[in-house]
């Protein structure tokens, strides 16, 4: 078994300390973190380019820094073209949604569905981010540990607690300036460690051109792939139209990311730190995805799982760390770090968001308090977040799939409907509050539904009926979930089980649009919102922008002549009808894939 030395053990302990002086620096400079102002929203004076590093860093956990090499390696660098669902998943963010939040003025994004709809769906809309963000916070903090655990014997629980506590002190005493600005660091470390492995990696594989002529023969370069079957887990229409719902869901409406657009100086600045996302969150899948590739050049099929050293996937990617990197004292530990990083500055947001949420949505509007008295709460609600977080730790135990799959499920399955939930009432002026929270349930049941049925029908015991053709046994695919798809013509699945195998990465977009039209089906059936009854500022105006684009792009003179209202109107219902149906048509045809075939 590889071991650490003790340069490797200095920088791990530095990176925690450091993180911990920032947090302390924050507690003790500014305001003292003596309103909630500051420790939530850091008095609303944040610039654009510690929010960008801030809102890459809060998504991207030890899980996509482990799971996505382990992809690449497994299943070619199809993955990547995930990177295309970054384009319309920043956009519409930057040009819908926070200039929405940030003229409202909210206090958390939940007061949105307050302003839109009723204090109901603000609650229901709290208690699902809660339940969110304490599963993944859970799936953040042990996986870098188990890893860490499993290639160096270093102790599970002693890693899940040293991280935890750190992490919750400093983002308990330095609010949110400390979590953007441990967020930059931890970056800075988490970027620097990659490129360090990168680097090493491919000289051990013999220089450049050697590692690039390895994985071209071993046939990891992927092209694209057009196959419009949602069942095939990774293909362009999956990772690049699935994947911007799945965007929207963590970059547009999740409060740990609209809490960091509303805490910027101006709404400019905040449109562009989500514009700045997108080249920091490249690098990162670049970065990722080329340390796939390493390894592969580095093992070839030979893998480190195939003879029986590590047990999983996700170890791969630190059992080859610490394979290449022996002779380089102190770079197995940089790794290490690196990792933690990746996941501190995770967790550090969700502790933040989640005491935000838990204060100004479900204490602060029931209980009357001083301003010290509420900030002392949030700290507290910080610090238990911090207990629930090890908790949660252990509950991940019990899970077995690749880490990256289940965190991007996670996001799918919760936050998809909670995406569908704010788009209802963004898009659907007519939507009401009894539809809202009919939908969100709906989306609920369909995500568990789906999930739970797709993770059951995958199950060992359900495989076997398959055929056992060669193509199961691809030595590189361990496990049926996440080898290279091939699903021929007899295997094809039918009936709910074509349903069941649907890939997770359509799972954001099938949960939001079944929120959207079985909550605009109940707001005609209980009838719907008038015009005038919708709180300003709470609808985007879809067609009037549209249409004024249009016209500017047909007589750029005529630009500012608008449409009579009803004629606005009745087109715009008629799009939306046209793209729903059609969506929800292709969920029927999966469905009844048998009859018709
Ligand atoms: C959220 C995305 C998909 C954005 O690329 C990426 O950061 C990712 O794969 N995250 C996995 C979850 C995690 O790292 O915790
Ligand atoms: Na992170």
């Amino acid at each position: 078994m590889p071991y650490f030395t003790i340069i490797d053990y200095v920088i791990f302990a530095l990176l925690l300390v450091a993180s911990m002086a920032i947090g302390l620096y924050y507690a003790f400079t500014g305001g003292r973190q003596r309103t909630t102002q500051e420790f939530m929203y850091a008095d609303r004076s944040m610039k654009c380019l510690p929010l960008s590093l801030s809102l890459m860093a809060t998504f991207q956990s030890a899980v996509a820094i482990i799971g996505t090499p382990a992809e690449v390696y497994a299943n070619g660098t199809q993955y990547w073209f995930i990177g295309c669902s970054y384009i319309l998943g920043l956009l519409i963010p930057a040009h819908i949604f926070i200039p929405l939040f940030y003229r409202l003025h909210l206090t958390s994004v939940y007061q949105y569905l307050e302003l839109r709809f009723c204090k109901a769906v603000r609650i229901c809309g709290t208690v699902t981010f809660i339940f969110q963000m304490v599963i993944y916070m859970g799936v953040g903090i042990y996986t870098p540990a188990l890893a860490l655990n499993a290639v160096t014997g270093f102790h599970l629980w002693g890693a899940v607690l040293a991280t935890g506590l750190v992490c919750t002190l400093y983002t308990a005493l330095g609010g949110l300036k400390a979590v953007v600005w441990t967020d930059v660091f931890q970056t800075v470390v988490m970027f620097t460690g990659q490129l360090a492995v990168i680097i090493v990696g491919v000289h051990q594989a013999g220089g450049l051109s050697d590692a690039w002529v390895k994985v071209r023969d071993g046939g990891r370069i992927s092209g694209i792939d057009l196959n419009p079957d949602p069942t095939v887990r990774h293909t362009f229409w999956t990772l690049g139209v699935g994947g911007v719902f799945l965007m929207l869901s963590l970059y547009g409406v999740n409060q740990a990311q609209v809490q960091r657009y509303l805490s910027s100086r101006t709404e400019k600045e905040a449109v562009m730190s989500c514009y700045m996302v997108f080249p920091c969150l490249q690098v990162a899948l670049m970065l990722s995805c080329l340390m796939g590739l390493v390894m592969y050049a580095c093992y070839g099929n030979n893998s480190p799982l195939e003879q029986q050293y590590i047990t999983s996937k996700d170890q791969m990617v630190l059992y080859f760390v610490m394979d290449m990197l022996q002779n380089f004292p102190g770079l197995p530990g940089l790794f290490v770090a690196c990792l933690f990083s990746a996941s501190l500055s995770t967790i550090s947001s969700a502790f933040n968001s989640l005491a935000t949420v838990t204060m100004v949505d479900l204490i602060k509007p029931h209980y009357s308090m001083t301003e010290a008295r509420a900030t002392l709460l949030s700290k507290m609600l910080a610090l238990s977040y911090g207990i629930i977080c090890v908790a949660m730790a252990y509950l991940v135990h019990l899970m077995n799939s690749s880490v990256l799959q289940a965190a991007l499920s996670i996001f799918g399955m919760v936050g998809g409907p909670l995406l569908g939930l704010f788009c209802l009432g963004i898009f659907f002026p007519c939507a009401n509050s009894i539809g809202a929270v009919i939908g969100l349930a709906a989306g609920l049941v369909m995500s568990f539904w789906v999930g739970i049925g797709g993770f059951l029908s995958r199950m060992p015991s359900s495989v076997q009926v398959l055929p056992l053709n060669s193509t199961n046994t691809v030595p590189a695919a361990s496990g049926n979930i996440t080898g290279p798809a091939v699903i021929d013509a007899a295997s094809r699945p039918v009936g709910l089980n074509g349903l069941y195998s649907l890939s997770y990465m359509w799972y954001s977009a099938l949960n939001s649009s079944t929120v959207v039209l079985i909550g605009l089906v109940i707001s005609f059936m209980t009838g719907p919102t008038k015009g005038a009854d919708v709180a300003s500022g709470t609808v985007y105006p879809v067609m009037r922008t549209a249409q004024s684009l249009l016209h500017k792009l047909v007589k750029p003179s005529a630009c500012c002549t608008s449409p009579p209202e009803h004629t606005v109107r009745w087109s715009y219902g008629f799009t939306v009808k046209c793209i729903v149906a059609w969506g929800h048509f292709n969920v029927v045809k999966l469905l009844l894939a048998d009859r018709w075939s």
